[in-house]
């Protein structure tokens, strides 16, 4: 039989796989979307932090998994460095006679686009979208497409680098995506279709910057505007409305209109304009050695500084 669970475990919950024979302990609920509840759990085989995502129906959870696992299976056929990015294990559990299905993916702390903007400033959107793309670039590249891109799904990690989250809205490219949201959705702006293609991607990124940056504006056109005369068009002109991206526009400006051959030429476009790298793995700090290093010369300086005036004074 299997189920729906509706109620949150507690903290402390041990998560046993019936056919993997993973075992995982419950420390706290990351979040609830459409299609379940994601925690944070470690793994009592290596003791590292996951997150498990866990059914509120087993059908779409199912779905989700089935296509992780095939994403996964073509990162690891082609070699490529994202064949650890995301799904860890995927299994069910039994709970008084329920069974419960679940997927253990990598745990991405940090904080999402829209809070690393606002604390780290507006400009940063340049190395955060860079960063962005070259993901989009690579899941395009292998013929995939991200699906549902907004801002909530893309996660600054606490040592400065781009992940995305949320690849159940994932799908070969071709196929009809079944997991979108709404204003970031081509077709909802009668732009095109919601036939998966690395453009549909394209079009939720200049939506998303849009959005970071004046969602009021975003709001009033989709409230206002009636949907049978609805068109990027208008996305356009708020594009154009916002001054934060001005230096942005012509690019946001081919995203709408579809006009990029390819993620790769929107990802060199994008580095022009921005004129920036992607964030690096340790942020804007450097790695935690040249910091060391950094730190360790200004305080010779200081020392020697010091040293000196103190051998001054008392050789006066
Ligand atoms: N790999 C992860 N690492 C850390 N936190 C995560 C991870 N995946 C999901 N989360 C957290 O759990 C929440 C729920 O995620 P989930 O993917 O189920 O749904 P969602 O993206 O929020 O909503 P929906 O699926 O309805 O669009 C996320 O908003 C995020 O805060």
């Amino acid at each position: 039989m299997s189920i729906s669970t509706n109620s949150e475990l507690p903290p402390g919950t041990m998560i046993s796989g019936r056919t993997r024979g993973q075992q995982y302990m419950i420390q706290r609920v990351l979040g609830t979307g459409t299609n379940g509840t994601v925690y944070l759990v470690s793994a009592l085989a290596n003791g590292n932090l996951y997150a498990l995502k866990m059914g509120a129906y087993n059908r779409t959870l199912q779905a989700e998994i089935k296509l992780l696992f095939s994403l996964h299976k073509h990162w690891k056929e082609t070699g490529k460095n994202q064949v650890n990015r995301y799904l860890y294990d995927a299994d069910d559990y039994e709970e008084d006679g329920l069974i419960i299905p679940f997927y253990v993916m990598k745990y991405v702390k940090g904080q999402t686009l829209s809070n690393f903007l606002r604390s780290k400033g507006s400009e940063h959107i340049g190395k955060a979208g860079l960063g962005v793309l070259e993901i989009l670039r690579d899941l395009h590249e292998a013929d995939w497409v991200f699906g549902d891109l907004k801002a909530e799904h893309v996660i600054i990690t606490d040592e400065g680098q781009v992940e995305l989250i949320d690849y159940g809205g994932a799908s070969q490219a071709g196929r009809s995506l079944h997991q979108f949201t709404e204003w970031y959705d081509r077709k909802f702006w009668k732009a095109g279709s919601r036939t998966g293609d690395y453009a549909y991607d394209l079009f939720a990124f200049a939506v998303m910057c849009i959005k970071l940056f004046n969602e009021p504006g975003l709001q009033k056109v989709i409230v206002t505007q009636l949907p049978q005369i609805r068109s990027s068009a208008d996305l356009v002109t708020l594009v154009d409305q916002t001054p934060r991206l001005k230096r942005y526009a012509p690019w946001l400006k081919r995203a709408l209109r579809g006009e990029f051959d390819s993620t790769g030429e929107a990802y060199h476009a994008w580095k022009a304009v921005s004129g920036s790298g992607v964030l690096n793995r340790y942020g804007d700090n450097g790695d935690p050695v040249t910091r060391r290093l950094k730190n360790a010369l200004i305080w010779s300086i200081i020392i020697l500084g010091i040293t000196l005036l103190i051998a001054l004074f008392f050789t006066k």
